[in-house]
C-alpha cells in the first residue's frame, strides 16, 4: 500500500498532519508532530508580536468534539521563522500567518519570502477583519484586497485556511475570488465552525471563559460541513488543491476527506486529545479501509465520491 503524497513539489509519506493550532504553538510541539508519523507540519497562527491570548478556560473537549477561543497566543512570527530557518527534515513544513492586520501579514509574508525557505504559508483568513465586520474570510471584497496584495507582496506559492461556508451562493463567491489568484495553490478546509456555545447543565454556565462561552466548533461536531466545503471548493477551484481538515478521529473520516477531493488531510481536535499517536492510528486504520476495498494508492479513490 502506498500513502504517500506528491504536491507542489512536495512529498508526504502520510497524508495526515496536524491541524494549525493544535501541537505547534512552540519548538517542543513543532518537534513531537516532525518526529511523529505525521507526513508534514504545520505552525500555529503567528502575529507579529507575541501573544498571551485569552483567559482560560479557552478550550474544552466535549462528548462530539471541542470547543476553542484561544485568541491567537503565539510566539509571535519570528519565533516561527527561527524555526523554519533551522528545519531541515524532508517533511514538509507550513507556516500559518494571522496577522491582526493585512499590514502585519503583509510583513511577516515578505520576511519569509526574503529568506527564501522551502516552507509555504498558510494565510488564514479567519483572522481578525475592521471592527464591526465579519472575519476576512467572510467578507469577499475584502478576501479578494487581502489576496491580491499578498500575490504581489509574497509573489511565491502560499495556501489559505478557509472558515466554512454554509451557503451554495458562498461557496460560488468566495471560489471566484480564489480563482483570480494564480499563486494561491492550496486551500484547506474548514477551520472551526464559529462561535458555538456549549453549556454544562450542572452549572448553568458556558464552559469557556472568553466571547460568554462563544468558540470555534471541532470534531464530531463539524465533519459534514468540513466534507461539505472540501467537495465544494475541490470541484469549483481550478488547478488548486484542497487540503481537509475537520472532524478526523480515524482512517474513516480521512478516507472520507480524501475521496471528497482532498489531497492530504489535518488532524486537530482528536491530535490535541490524543497526542501525536494518533497518527499512527489513524494512518493504519485508512490503510486497512483501503486493503478492504482493494485500494493501493490514494489518487485511486481521491475525488472519486458517489452521488445517488
Ligand atoms: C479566531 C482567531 C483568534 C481570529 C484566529 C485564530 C484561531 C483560533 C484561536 O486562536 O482562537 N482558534 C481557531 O479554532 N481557529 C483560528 O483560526
Amino acid at each position: 500500500l502506498d500513502l504517500s503524497v506528491s504536491w507542489l513539489g512536495m512529498k508526504m509519506s502520510s497524508p495526515l498532519f496536524n491541524a494549525s493550532g493544535v501541537y505547534c504553538r512552540t519548538r517542543e510541539e513543532l518537534e513531537l508532530v516532525r518526529r511523529s508519523a505525521a507526513g508534514a507540519v504545520v505552525t500555529k497562527s503567528c502575529t507579529l508580536e507575541p501573544r498571551a491570548g485569552n483567559p482560560e478556560p479557552r478550550y474544552r473537549r466535549t462528548a462530539l468534539g471541542s470547543i476553542n477561543s484561544m485568541g491567537l497566543p503565539n510566539e509571535g512570527y519570528r519565533y516561527y521563522l527561527d524555526y523554519a530557518q533551522a528545519y531541515e527534515d524532508a517533511k514538509p513544513l507550513f507556516l500559518s500567518v494571522s496577522g491582526m492586520t493585512l499590514d502585519d501579514t503583509l510583513t511577516i509574508l515578505a520576511e519569509l519570502a526574503a529568506l527564501k525557505l522551502p516552507c509555504l504559508p498558510e494565510v488564514n483568513l479567519s483572522c481578525p477583519n475592521l471592527p464591526g465586520k465579519p472575519q476576512l474570510g467572510y467578507d469577499f471584497a475584502a478576501s479578494a484586497e487581502a489576496l491580491e496584495a499578498i500575490s504581489r507582496a509574497y509573489a511565491r506559492p502560499f495556501g489559505v485556511k478557509l472558515p466554512p461556508y454554509f451557503d451554495p451562493a458562498h461557496f460560488a463567491a468566495m471560489a471566484a475570488v480564489l480563482n483570480a489568484f494564480p499563486l494561491l495553490r492550496f486551500v484547506t478546509c474548514i477551520n472551526s465552525v464559529g462561535n458555538g456555545l456549549v453549556i454544562d447543565l450542572d452549572s448553568e454556565s458556558a464552559v469557556i471563559k472568553p466571547k460568554g462561552g462563544l468558540g470555534g466548533l471541532g470534531g464530531d461536531y463539524v465533519l459534514p460541513t468540513a466534507l461539505a466545503n472540501v467537495r465544494e471548493f475541490a470541484v469549483l477551484l481550478a488547478d488548486k488543491q484542497v487540503i481537509g481538515c475537520g472532524g478526523v478521529k480515524s482512517g474513516a473520516e480521512a478516507f472520507m476527506h480524501i475521496l471528497a477531493g482532498a489531497t492530504a488531510v489535518q488532524v486537530g481536535t482528536c491530535l490535541h486529545e490524543e497526542g501525536v499517536s494518533a497518527f499512527d492510528r489513524i494512518e493504519a486504520e485508512l490503510a486497512a479501509i483501503m486493503q478492504a476495498k482493494g485500494y493501493q494508492r490514494l489518487d485511486e479513490f481521491r475525488g472519486r465520491l458517489k452521488t445517488l
